[in-house]
């Protein structure tokens, strides 16, 4: 087999005893994506330091140089790791865009080529035809874009960039996901007028992800008015101008360090996670909340977060709107807990890598669970599980919920364990690293 490559069916590695390790968690994929979108809209050069290498973030970096701007990827002058040199340059077409399944490719980048002079052709991996984009296209088209889409408001589709863009006021409904917000405020700064999003819809999911995208932006000079710095509710506005390049250091991703906070969780024992931040605007801090009241403790220092699992592991009670990408990772400790638990606000993860709802009902009911489906999430009521093979719908927060459960559960076989790829392409190495294998 080919170096990292995986078999078919991944047996998931069964814990003999209480975990104790220290895992040094890869780069956030969407710090990064945004550090690389941000930095390639700037006036001048700038540094992402450990960006995640990953398909999602590899996607983002090769539709920028395809659209112009140039990445140097290698080691940083002070010789403390990977670091990517980014040199923005006029943005131009004609170019093609894969975005893979990346919701943050294909929600942030047709901004960007409105910005570009000649079409850019977005096109994807089967599932992104039917991921929802109609918030960005209309958003762009209302601020002065041409974009052929054949009128299904999805990808495939071509946006003739002419080399600016108004912008100005615009009107949306983000209720099935809250890249169309972050993905408008991006760019924002570059377009003529700035922008003023406001969002119509009755829910607004993953409100930290917008948080993460107003700090980032402001940390590269622009200025931004939010709902929490005094402005209307759900109305966002950025100003004009241009923006800084930064040496931008990214954080380890606290959503794909679940699974191994999981570990201690389920296996009664301590991870340590060095690096994680002690500000953050990434919706995995929550983890430290969830877990602890899931059975563990934490302890979060200026070296990184220690977790501990008590032996115990509790049922819970939560509404997950605002961290929907914990969701697949808390269904699979919820089915090895010792009560039940109710998952909520989750329904748009029905369009995220796969359905995630109904995937995680059938999978884990597969292994002798019991999960039903609500209108916006789960109930889980754990059972004693069996082996079995796990199903994984090329979404790696599946494969690594499965990977959880077989911690537990004897003969726990993961279908494409390597679709981990999209944002953790180490994942079977780094797994196999905590147990000590
Ligand atoms: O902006 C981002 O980086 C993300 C926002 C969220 O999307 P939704 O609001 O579509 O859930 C999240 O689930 C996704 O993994 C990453
Ligand atoms: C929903 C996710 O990804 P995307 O950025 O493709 O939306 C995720 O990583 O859980």
């Amino acid at each position: 087999m080919a170096l990292n490559a995986q078999p078919a069916l991944w047996p998931a590695p069964h814990a003999s005893g209480a975990v104790d390790a220290t895992v040094h968690v890869p780069g956030s994929k969407s710090v990064t994506n945004r550090a690389l979108v941000l930095a390639a809209l700037a006036s001048e050069p700038g540094w992402v330091r450990r960006p995640l290498r990953s398909r999602d973030t590899l996607l983002m970096a090769a539709a920028l140089r395809a659209m112009g701007i140039e990445i140097e990827e290698g080691i940083g002058p002070d010789g403390s790791g990977e670091a990517w040199r980014v040199l923005p340059t006029g943005l131009r077409g004609p170019a093609t865009v894969d975005v893979g399944n990346a919701g943050t490719v294909m929600r942030f980048l047709p901004p960007v080529a409105a910005l570009a002079d000649g079409p850019i052709r977005f096109d994807g991996d089967p599932r992104s035809y039917e991921r929802p984009l109609t918030g960005v296209i209309d958003a762009l088209r209302t601020l002065g874009a041409r974009i052929d889409d054949d009128s299904r408001g999805a990808l495939p589709l071509t946006v003739h960039g002419s080399g600016a863009l108004d912008g100005g006021p615009v009107e949306i409904d983000a209720s099935s996901s809250s890249q169309f917000v972050s993905a408008l405020l991006l760019s924002a700064p570059r377009f003529n007028q700035g922008v003023e999003v406001r969002h119509i819809g009755a829910t607004l999911p993953s409100l930290p992800h917008i948080r993460m995208t107003v700090d980032m932006l402001r940390s590269v000079g622009a200025q931004v008015d939010t709902p929490e710095s005094g402005g209307e509710p759900n109305v966002w506005r950025v100003t004009p101008g241009a923006l800084l390049g930064r040496d931008l250091t990214i954080e380890p991703d606290l959503s794909n360090a679940q699974p191994f906070l999981a570990a201690a969780l389920v296996t009664g024992g301590k991870v340590v996670v060095p690096d994680w931040p002690t500000r953050t605007t990434q919706p995995g801090d929550q983890l430290r909340q969830i877990f602890t009241e899931m059975g563990g403790t934490c302890e979060l220092t200026d070296y990184g977060l220690a977790f501990t699992g008590s032996g115990a592991i509790h049922g819970i009670d939560v509404d997950l709107s605002e961290v929907g990408e914990l969701t697949p990772g808390i269904a699979a400790v919820a089915a090895l807990a010792d009560s039940p638990s109710t998952l909520r606000g989750v329904a748009h993860l029905r369009l995220h890598e796969t359905d995630r709802l109904a995937a995680l009902t059938k999978e884990i009911n597969e292994l002798g669970g019991d999960v039903t489906e609500t209108a916006d999430g789960l109930h889980i009521r754990p059972r004693p599980l069996h082996g079995g093979v796990f199903h994984t719908y090329d979404d790696h927060r599946m494969a690594t919920a499965g990977a959880i459960i077989g911690l537990a559960v004897k003969d726990v076989r993961i279908e494409n364990v390597a679709t981990t790829a999209k944002t953790l392409p180490d994942f079977p190495e780094l797994w196999a690293g905590m147990l000590g294998n």
